[in-house]
């Protein structure tokens, strides 16, 4: 298990174990399985906070499907969406009538959500739903469907499992609340 340098000095608490996310891509596996029985979805990860959550997630759904992955970033270093959502580097497969699952590690404000399914529709897919880890409601600028989600997180800033703070700590096996004077500190620079 790796020790990651000064991680007590950032988190504040743990919100989720690795069994508690364990937990969660097992019940979302077994409902996305029901669900998309017959059909073969693409499976769209967004980089590159989703990465260990999709593959959890993937492994715990038995069913036919293709994975694909889009970049598309809103905050750069940053701890707050600059409202602009970019996209960095694009599918390398066409959408056109396939059923498509997005899957995210966190739904915020809901503009890069927003962004990507707006885009995969426009790009002709039959279907396009989405599959996140954390949903934080408190917080949502556009009003986007969340088809399926792990938890609902409150308005607080969370690290590893993929999620990181200033581009690190995303190999954290635990998802923890960033320590409220860290946010301080990064606001006030
Ligand atoms: O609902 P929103 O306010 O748009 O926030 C959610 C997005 O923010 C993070 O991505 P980020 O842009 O930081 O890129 P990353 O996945 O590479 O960390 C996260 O992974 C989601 O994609
Ligand atoms: N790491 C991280 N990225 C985010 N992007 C939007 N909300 C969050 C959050 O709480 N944590």
């Amino acid at each position: 298990m790796p020790k990651n340098d000064n991680i007590n000095n950032i988190i504040d608490h743990k919100l989720f174990s690795e069994d508690d996310i364990h937990q969660m891509c097992v019940k979302l596996g077994k409902q996305l399985t029901t669900d998309y029985a017959g059909k073969k979805p693409l499976i769209v990860g967004a980089l590159k906070g989703a990465i260990f959550f999709l593959t959890d997630l993937v492994r715990e759904m038995d069913i036919k499907a293709e994975i694909d992955f889009l970049d598309v970033s809103s905050y750069g270093n940053e701890m707050e969406s600059s409202g602009k959502v970019k996209l960095i580097s694009d599918l390398a497969t066409d959408v056109k009538d396939r059923d498509v699952l997005i899957v995210e590690d966190i739904v915020d404000t809901g503009l890069t959500l927003d962004f990507m399914k707006e885009l995969l529709k426009k790009r002709g897919a039959k279907s396009v739903k989405c599959c996140v880890l954390l949903n934080k409601e408190a917080n949502r600028k556009v009003d986007v469907d969340v088809e399926y989600y792990g938890s609902k997180v409150g308005n607080e800033f969370v690290v590893g499992y993929g999620l990181d703070f200033m581009n690190y700590y995303r190999n954290l096996r635990y998802i923890g609340v960033l320590k409220p004077e860290i946010i301080k500190l990064v606001n006030n620079k």
